[in-house]
């Protein structure tokens, strides 16, 4: 019962991290469709800051539905727990004063909203890795086009499930015209006054 559950003080508080760590914690949100690139251009931003000196870590969706949300399906009702779990995945890695890297298709407004409200007062960075789908399934990383195009897959963004584009992205990538090193510059621009 919640009513008996009491929220535990931890000694070392995020002001002490931080200045351990020598910067704020930050949230870098990807957002994209599947293929788009949030996972190339999440990891070249990610080794630039690790290159710096920077302590960062990077959740990616792939792997996070390979672990601790096995149990989630591609339904309106799993994607949203999902977020939810990731909003409080990445609160835990923000307290812990990092700069953390969350690449998720995240297809909702609402659940990337929820985020940026979970986070509350850690700096949330909008990302929108704008790719169209027609290049998306071109490319086709992964085969998962080509099987939701036979039926195989039900529930594919952007063939048979919603995506919502972010209305004022803080940044927005067009891949199609944009290289990975030009977006990375862009980003590490935008968020180092930040940290
Ligand atoms: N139906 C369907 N729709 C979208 N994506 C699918 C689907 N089925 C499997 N995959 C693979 O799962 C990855 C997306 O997981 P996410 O947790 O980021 O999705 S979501 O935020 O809950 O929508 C996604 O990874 P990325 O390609 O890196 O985006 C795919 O590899
Ligand atoms: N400008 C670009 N930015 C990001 N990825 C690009 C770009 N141009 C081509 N790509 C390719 O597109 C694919 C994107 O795949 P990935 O990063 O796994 O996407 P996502 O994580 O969104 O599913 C990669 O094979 C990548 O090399």
């Amino acid at each position: 019962m919640d009513d008996n559950i009491f929220l535990q003080a931890y000694q070392v508080s995020r002001k002490d991290r931080q200045k351990s760590n020598g910067h704020k914690p930050l949230l870098i949100w990807f957002t994209g469709l599947s293929g788009s690139g949030k996972s190339t251009i999440a990891n070249a931003v990610e080794t630039k800051l690790f290159q710096e000196g920077i302590k960062t870590y990077c959740l990616d969706g792939d792997n996070i539905r390979k672990g601790i949300n096995s149990d989630l399906t591609f339904s309106p009702a799993d994607r949203n727990e999902n977020m939810r779990r990731i909003g409080e995945i990445a609160n835990l890695m923000l307290d812990a004063g990092l700069v953390t890297l969350a690449a998720f298709v995240s297809p909702y407004k609402k659940d990337r909203l929820k985020i940026k409200n979970i986070v509350k007062d850690v700096n949330f960075v909008e990302v929108y890795i704008n790719t169209s789908i027609e290049e998306c399934e071109n490319r086709d990383v992964k085969g998962l086009y080509k099987k939701a195009r036979a039926g195989e897959i039900k529930n594919m963004t952007g063939i048979s499930a919603p995506y919502e584009a972010p209305d004022y992205p803080d940044i927005e990538i067009l891949t199609e015209f944009e290289t990975v090193d030009e977006a990375v510059v862009r980003i590490i621009d935008y968020i180092m006054p930040k940290l």
